[in-house]
């Protein structure tokens, strides 16, 4: 199925003929649904009780399949509910024992009074704790959740989905145990006071979803002040991935960087570091937009160009990047013949990436496929390896080109679940922290 529409289970009553699934199905099928799984619940004399997956592009569409069953003599939709909302209830994640604890014994080896001796080595020892503890492979996921996606500041609870999602990959992409952290303050001193606190529990810290500005200064006082590394994944693992896709557009493209006009849409915490992370890999000239005159004087700063206009912006780049949380701000008339245009917001693109290249645009993407879940797996594995205690401009470039050398020849990016290719960023991370330390 594909992931950028809405997903339901409809629980059906069927009468108990041959036939009647057909009959739902073709329903299903003329209001324009997707059938996915479907599940047997009950099977009675008069009627059958199923569970029918469908996909659909919208409500509108949700409404008309129900009604059209409906309508169909001794069928009814008798609930339904929603598969993504399912899959989140409980959480995602789970803090699980390593050890068994089935006997006494195992109790007091695990537990005490057997602890006591470890604590005490570790007391004796403090670096000791990365050995007997789960510390070094142990990332905080801090939110403040101002910044959720492109939902805005909708609070850390809200925020938590986001949280778990980013742990459950963690897990699952590199074996690295992402805990959840979730700030009832956005003063910045608030925060790093508060992370600065929970630090010693932890070997490195993933800043996610913190809005800017003052992500920009709560993420240079915790790297300056901590002695673990620090990441605001929103910042540098999005930067990391959009270099990768902008290295593979230009090649495939035949565009070189160093002659390229790249132009910025929204200056926030994504595209700031965007627009320095190209500056610093040798784009010819990066021009950048935004709302926020303050934010367009940080661009300035960086040596960036602010420019006024959306319209000039798409008119005088080759490749166009947003970042503002702003569904359908690209319009299809400023789309030029032959650009690259990465409309990366979440949940929903500045412009469809088929609308982009109907439009013209040589090549398109959007947040899902350019997504910072190629960086930031990788880059805390290949940091957390190196024992590093900072994560470096040389690291994310390393980590930027791994992800754009496992790109097949005519896409941007890889697939996210391809493990090969977090264990190549970390390869990649881990020798470039070593080259520096
Ligand atoms: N694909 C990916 O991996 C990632 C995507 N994003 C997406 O980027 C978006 C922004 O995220 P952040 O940078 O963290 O947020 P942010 O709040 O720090 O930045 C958003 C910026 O966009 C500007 N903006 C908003 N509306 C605008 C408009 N109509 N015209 C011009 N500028 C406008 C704001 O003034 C602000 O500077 C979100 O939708 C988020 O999902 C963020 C990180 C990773
Ligand atoms: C992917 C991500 O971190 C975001 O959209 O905020
Ligand atoms: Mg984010």
């Amino acid at each position: 199925m594909a992931y950028n529409k809405l997903i339901r289970t409809l629980m059906i009553e069927i009468p108990s003929v041959p036939g009647s699934l057909g009959k739902v199905a073709t329903a299903i099928g003329l209001s324009g649904g997707d059938i996915g799984e479907v599940e047997t619940i009950k099977v009675g004399p008069a009627y059958t009780q199923r569970n029918i997956t469908v996909q659909v592009e919208n409500e509108e569409q949700l409404v008309k399949i129900i009604q059209s069953i409906n309508t169909l003599e001794g069928f009814r939709v008798q609930a339904v509910s929603d598969e993504v909302l399912r899959a989140h209830e409980g959480g995602k994640v789970h803090m699980k024992s390593k050890m068994p604890i089935q006997s006494l014994a195992d109790l007091s080896r695990v537990y005490t009074p057997g602890v006591a001796d470890v604590c005490k080595v570790i007391e004796a020892e403090p670096e000791k704790a990365k050995i007997y503890t789960n510390i070094g492979n142990s990332v905080a996921i801090v939110t403040d959740g101002t910044a959720i996606l492109g939902l805005g500041d909708i609070g850390p609870v809200a925020g938590m989905p986001v949280m778990e999602g980013k742990s459950a990959l963690f897990d699952q992409l590199v074996g690295i145990n992402g805990i959840p952290i979730l700030l009832d303050t956005k003063n910045p001193d608030e925060i790093v006071e508060t992370v600065k606190r929970i630090a010693p529990g932890f070997s490195g810290i993933l800043l996610e979803d913190i809005g800017s500005p003052h992500c920009f200064e709560v993420e240079e006082r915790l790297k300056a002040e901590l002695d673990i590394p620090v990441m605001h994944d929103d910042q540098h693992g999005t930067a990391v991935v959009t270099l990768a896709a902008v290295i593979s557009a230009c090649k495939s493209a035949g565009v070189d960087l160093k002659e390229a006009t790249v132009g910025q849409i929204g200056l926030g915490a994504a595209g700031l570091a965007i627009c320095r992370m190209l500056m610093a890999y040798g784009a010819k000239s990066v021009l950048g937009a935004d709302r926020s005159l303050e934010a367009k004087e940080r661009l300035e700063n960086y040596g960036g160009t602010p420019v006024d206009e959306l319209e000039e912006l798409m008119e005088r780049c080759d490749i166009v990047i947003a970042t503002t949380g702003v569904q359908g701000l690209i319009k299809k008339e400023w789309v030029q013949k032959g650009q690259i245009i990465l409309a990366l917001s979440n949940p929903k693109p500045e412009i469809e990436s088929a609308d982009a290249l109907a439009a013209g645009a040589a090549y398109a993407a959007d947040g899902r496929s350019v997504n910072n879940v190629l960086g930031f797996p990788g880059i805390f594995r290949g940091v957390l390896n190196a024992q590093s205690n900072k994560v470096t401009h040389p690291m994310l470039v390393a980590a930027a080109e791994a992800i754009a050398s496992c790109t097949k020849a005519g896409d941007l990016v890889p697939q996210p679940l391809d493990r090969m290719v977090h264990e190549r960023v970390a390869e990649a991370v881990e020798k470039a922290a070593n080259a520096t330390e």
